[in-house]
C-alpha cells in the first residue's frame, strides 16, 4: 500500500547511512523507464540532505523484442549501459551508484565495481523497500552464514518431496546480500537478506523436486503440480511434470541456449521480514519477488548465468527457484532444517 514520501526518505537515510555515504561524495542515480518515480524523488531528497554530489543518468530500455517477460531480472546480460562509454565513465567516477534500473549479472556492472564504485540495486516498489529496509542485524545474520559457507567443500539439499542435490563448492566466492554497500567495490540489492554461491563447474549432481507451493521466478507463480529436475554434471538435463513443467520448458527453450540449463547460484534465505506468501498478494508486474528470494529458510537455487562471479556463462535466461521445506547442509553443518534456519549452523 501507499508509502509517504517522509517514510521513504527515512528508509533512504537509513540505507545511505549504513552504506557510509558522506557529504561531498559523488553519487550517480541510474534510471530507465521502469524506475519508480517516488523511489527516485525520495532518493534525491535524501542525498541532498546528506550533502552528496549527485547526477542522474537516464537510459532507454532495451531487450523488449527479445524478452518474453517484462520482469527486469528475467532477461540479463546486455543492459542499456552496454556500449555506452559516456554513462559507464560517469558511473566509474562515482563513489556510489543507486541502480534504479537493474544492471544485475552484466559485464558493465563488473567493470564499474572493479573501479571501486559501490552499486546498490533498488527496484522493488516503495512499500517493499520500506518493509525490508536493511539493518545491521540483517548484515550480521548474512555474515554468520558466510563464515559457514566460505571455505566449505560441499552443500547438500534434501527434502521429503524428493530433492537430493549434491553441490561441490570451492571454485566460486560467496556472495552476501544484506541490502547496503558498506565497502568499496561492493554490490548489493535492497531488499535482500540471503547468502549465495555457485557450485563448482560440472559438479552439481542429483534431483530437485519443486513441490506444490514452491515458487518459479520470473514466472512469479506457485507450482501447482510437482516438477522434477534431473541434474547431471552441473546442468539440468530433464524437467518433468505437469503444466508448470511444460510452461517452464517452453520458456527456457525459447532462449535456444544450452547455458540456460546450467546450475547458477545456490544458497538460502535469511530475511525474517520477508515472506513466502507475499508473492501471491502482488500483481506480477508490481514486484520482482524479492520476498520469495529472501524469506528465511528457503533453499534458493538458480539456473543460467555465472558471469557474476567470473564464470564464462552470460546466458540471458535467469530462473530463480526458492524451495520450501528443504534441509540444507554445508559440510557437516545443518544450516536449514525442513525450511527453518538453524542457529549457528547447528
Ligand atoms: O538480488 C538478487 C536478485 C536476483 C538474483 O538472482 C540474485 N540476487
Amino acid at each position: 500500500m501507499a508509502v509517504s514520501d517522509y517514510q521513504l526518505i527515512q528508509a533512504w537515510n537509513q540505507v545511505l547511512d549504513l552504506s557510509g555515504v558522506q557529504a561531498g561524495q559523488m553519487v550517480s542515480i541510474l534510471t530507465s523507464s521502469s524506475t519508480h518515480p517516488q523511489t527516485l524523488a525520495t532518493a534525491k531528497i535524501a542525498l541532498a540532505g546528506l550533502g552528496a554530489n549527485m547526477v542522474q543518468i537516464d537510459l532507454p530500455p532495451i531487450n523488449a523484442e527479445l524478452s518474453l517477460s517484462r520482469d527486469v531480472l528475467a532477461y540479463l546480460g546486455t543492459t542499456p549501459l552496454t556500449g555506452n562509454p559516456a554513462a559507464i565513465a560517469a558511473l566509474k567516477a562515482s563513489d556510489l551508484v543507486l541502480d534504479l534500473m537493474t544492471l544485475l549479472f552484466s559485464p558493465e556492472q563488473h567493470e564499474i565495481l572493479q573501479s571501486g564504485t559501490k552499486i546498490l540495486l533498488a527496484a522493488e516498489p516503495p512499500e517493499v523497500l520500506v518493509r525490508l529496509v536493511p539493518t545491521l542485524e540483517d548484515r550480521d545474520r548474512v555474515l554468520q552464514a558466510a563464515k559457514i559457507l566460505e571455505g566449505a567443500k560441499l552443500m547438500r539439499a534434501v527434502s521429503d518431496a524428493g530433492t537430493d542435490l549434491h553441490l561441490p563448492l570451492g571454485q566460486y566466492p560467496v556472495m552476501k546480500e544484506y541490502g547496503f554497500v558498506d565497502e568499496p567495490g561492493r554490490w548489493d540489492h535492497w531488499p535482500s537478506g540471503f547468502i549465495l554461491t555457485w557450485p563448482n563447474e560440472g559438479g552439481a549432481q542429483g534431483k530437485i523436486v519443486l513441490d506444490r507451493g514452491d515458487i518459479l521466478l520470473p514466472m512469479k507463480s506457485y507450482v501447482a503440480d510437482p516438477i522434477e529436475m534431473t541434474v547431471e554434471n552441473g546442468f539440468v538435463t530433464r524437467i518433468e511434470g505437469g503444466l508448470d513443467a511444460d510452461l517452464l520448458n517452453e520458456y527456457m527453450a525459447s532462449f535456444d541456449d544450452p547455458d540456460a540449463y546450467a546450475m547458477s547460484h545456490i544458497g538460502w534465505g535469511l530475511q525474517p521480514r520477508a515472506y513466502w506468501s507475499t508473492l501471491g498478494l502482488y500483481d506480477k508486474e508490481q514486484t520482482l519477488g524479492m520476498d520469495a528470494r529472501a524469506y528465511a529458510g528457503n533453499f534458493l537455487f538458480s539456473l543460467g548465468p555465472n558471469n557474476e562471479v567470473g564464470g564464462s556463462r552470460a546466458t540471458p535466461c535467469h530462473i530463480d527457484i526458492p524451495l520450501r521445506q528443504c534441509t540444507v547442509t554445508v559440510d557437516d553443518k545443518t544450516v536449514v532444517r525442513r525450511g527453518v534456519v538453524c542457529k549457528e549452523g547447528s
